[in-house]
């Protein structure tokens, strides 16, 4: 049985949100190499305070090697959020390490959670960098528990940590929203990339695009598929007699008949001016038949409103399918688009399949 070509593989891999995910994932990384750098420089300067050199060591080691492990030998493969939340929490756990033998809550190093706070309000959404926040803020009173356990936690001691603090939570509110909005208008684009304006139905691109996943898992579970090309009669006589206004709501029509007359599962888009594509998984040649035989007589059901009269609609219909007209499943849409040609040249208004084209 052949196999998908390259393309195929390469359109599946490129899904929007994994995209999105695989950004993330770097600037993730590039935000741990950074904090470990920044805590390098700390150690190397001279006349910072660090309590135990040797616990500082062993914590910039263990990150290290977590970093490595972590991103890039174990989870290779996968970029998911899950991933990014692991991370941020073992940042926190780092610098409340870090800090610890650097001043405690008098760490210069406290800032470095602001690093955690950009990557989660970035990746995670606001829910989450709020949990951080929350989780940041009790580490930091436990980082000033002896101090704070001399004596009763005073007005002082709040203000403190509302200075240092609150620019934390501004920060990481802030960045959460600006990449909620970010995500919204990526979704509102692919959305608008991927809709036909005219009949509200999936454009080419987006056919293609989920009629390649389709295809994948079609070979690889040996299942049956069709494609049905569809195909509006005389178009151009309405644009041209009643004008081009009429001719898109005809197209309209006809993009709502067929979308009633398929499955939720099915893929319909508008293929290109007057010609719609259908996908259908799991569908035999038989099984199309039917389904093209009911959209064909459903169209010649509409009774289509003309200025002071109405006006039958038909279409044409080419389908192929997947094994039994070809083992390749790239050529099936050629193949079903022959078939439209067929119906065409047969005198339009009919149902052909590719077996159905004479000398086949
Ligand atoms: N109103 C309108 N017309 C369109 C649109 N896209 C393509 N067309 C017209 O559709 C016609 C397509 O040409 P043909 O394939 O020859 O159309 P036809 O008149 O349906 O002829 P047959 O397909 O042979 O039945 C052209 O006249 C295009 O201008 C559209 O979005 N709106």
């Amino acid at each position: 049985m052949n196999q998908p070509d390259n393309k195929f593989r390469l359109a599946e891999l490129f899904s929007v949100e994994q995209v999105e995910l695989r950004g993330f994932s770097r600037s993730v990384a590039e935000l741990e190499w950074l904090l470990l750098i920044l805590v390098l420089l700390y150690f190397i300067a001279p006349g910072t305070l660090v309590v135990d050199p040797f616990m500082v060591v062993v914590a910039m080691v263990s990150f290290a090697a977590f970093v490595l492990l972590f991103r890039y030998i174990n989870f290779r493969e996968i970029d998911a959020r899950w991933k990014i939340a692991i991370e941020t929490w073992v940042m926190i756990a780092f610098i409340t390490w870090v800090c610890l033998y650097t001043g405690r809550n008098e760490s210069p190093l406290l800032h470095l959670y602001l690093l955690v706070i950009i990557t989660s309000g970035l990746t995670l959404g606001k829910m989450t960098t709020l949990l951080e926040f929350a989780l940041i803020t009790c580490l930091y009173l436990y980082l000033g528990y002896p101090a704070f356990n001399a004596r009763e936690f005073a007005l002082t001691d709040f203000t403190q940590l509302m200075i240092q603090f609150a620019p934390f939570l501004l920060v990481g509110y802030l960045i959460a929203m600006l990449s909620a909005d970010l995500h919204f208008a990526r979704q509102m684009f692919e959305h608008l990339s991927e809709t036909d304006d005219m009949t509200g139905l999936l454009n080419k691109r987006a056919y293609n695009k989920l009629s390649t996943r389709e295809i994948l898992k079609a070979v690889r579970y040996s299942h049956s598929f069709t494609v049905m090309m569809i195909d509006a009669d005389n178009l151009k006589v309405v644009n041209d007699e009643y004008g081009h206004d009429l001719g898109d709501k005809m197209l309209q029509t006809l993009a709502d008949t067929i979308k009633h007359n398929l499955r939720e599962t099915d893929i319909l888009a508008r293929y290109g001016g007057d010609e719609f594509i259908v996908f259908l998984s799991e569908t035999d040649a038989e099984q199309a038949c039917e389904v093209g035989e009911r959209i064909h007589e459903a169209v010649a059901d509409v009774k289509f409103s003309v200025p002071k009269k109405t006006l039958p609609l038909s279409v044409s219909i080419g389908m192929a399918s997947y094994p039994v007209d070809s083992h390749t499943p790239e050529d099936i849409l050629e193949l079903a688009d022959r078939a439209l040609y067929y119906s065409k040249r047969q005198g339009r208004n009919q149902v052909t399949t590719y077996a159905d084209i004479d000398g086949n």
